[in-house]
């Protein structure tokens, strides 16, 4: 997997997780596994974020990881030696995405405009998340930029459930969505990993 566009495709609903215990990682990416689900975007919110992706990538190689909330310059490099294989951003800047793409990763750079989703596809890149998606102008926002950027996809993140994630997907400029319903929290602390793994199914149905 080498470009944006391959992230897009990886599943049709990427989990976005923020781990209170490192400890959960495994059976998560396990039970999401269960369901179908593909791949995890495991944040750096919280400070179980990078040894998460390190046990990941060591422990459920059959599970795309990728480190989200990427915000700052260094943490994208050190999300890449922990074993991540893609990147994403809430939003970008240059110095940032200069930072990113030194790894040599796949990014989701996180747009919200119009004029942002351009600087992008002035750089080269064509896949990329909208966030937050439904804040943002959601559904018919998208709709509205598919004629002015035809050439761009869109995983749209923030606000996305399972009741509203299949309007995004028929839409066709959007290739994936990205959303925390699929680990809620108290089903982590509880350890209900059954219970994700419905969850996962029913998200990998939507695809
Ligand atoms: O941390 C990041 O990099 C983000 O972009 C934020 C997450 O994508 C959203 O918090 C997920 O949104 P919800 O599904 O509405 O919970």
């Amino acid at each position: 997997m080498n470009t944006a566009s391959e992230v897009l495709e990886l599943s049709p609903v990427v989990p976005v997780v923020a781990l209170d215990d490192v400890a959960h990682a495994v059976p998560l990416g396990q039970a999401l596994l269960r369901g179908g689900i593909r791949t995890i975007e495991v944040t750096l919110r919280t400070p179980a974020g990078l040894p998460a992706i390190e046990r990941l990538a060591a422990e459920v190689p059959e599970i795309v990881v990728g480190a989200g909330t990427i915000t700052e310059v260094g943490q994208a490099d050190k999300a890449r030696e922990a074993g991540a294989r893609y990147i994403v951003t809430p939003g970008a800047t240059d110095r940032l995405l200069d930072d990113v793409d030194a790894t040599g990763l796949p990014y989701l750079a996180g747009v919200s405009t119009v004029a942002e989703a351009m600087r992008l596809a002035e750089r080269g890149v064509t896949a990329m998340k909208f966030f937050p998606a439904e804040p943002s102008g959601g559904v018919p926002y998208l709709k509205s930029i598919a004629g002015p950027l035809p050439q761009l996809r869109f995983c749209p993140t923030g606000g996305i459930s399972v009741d509203n994630a299949g309007r995004y997907l028929a839409l066709p400029n959007v290739g994936c969505v990205g959303g925390s319903w699929l680990a809620p929290k108290q089903l982590l602390a509880a350890g209900q990993w059954g219970q994700v793994e419905a969850l996962a199914r029913q998200a990998a149905a939507l695809g």
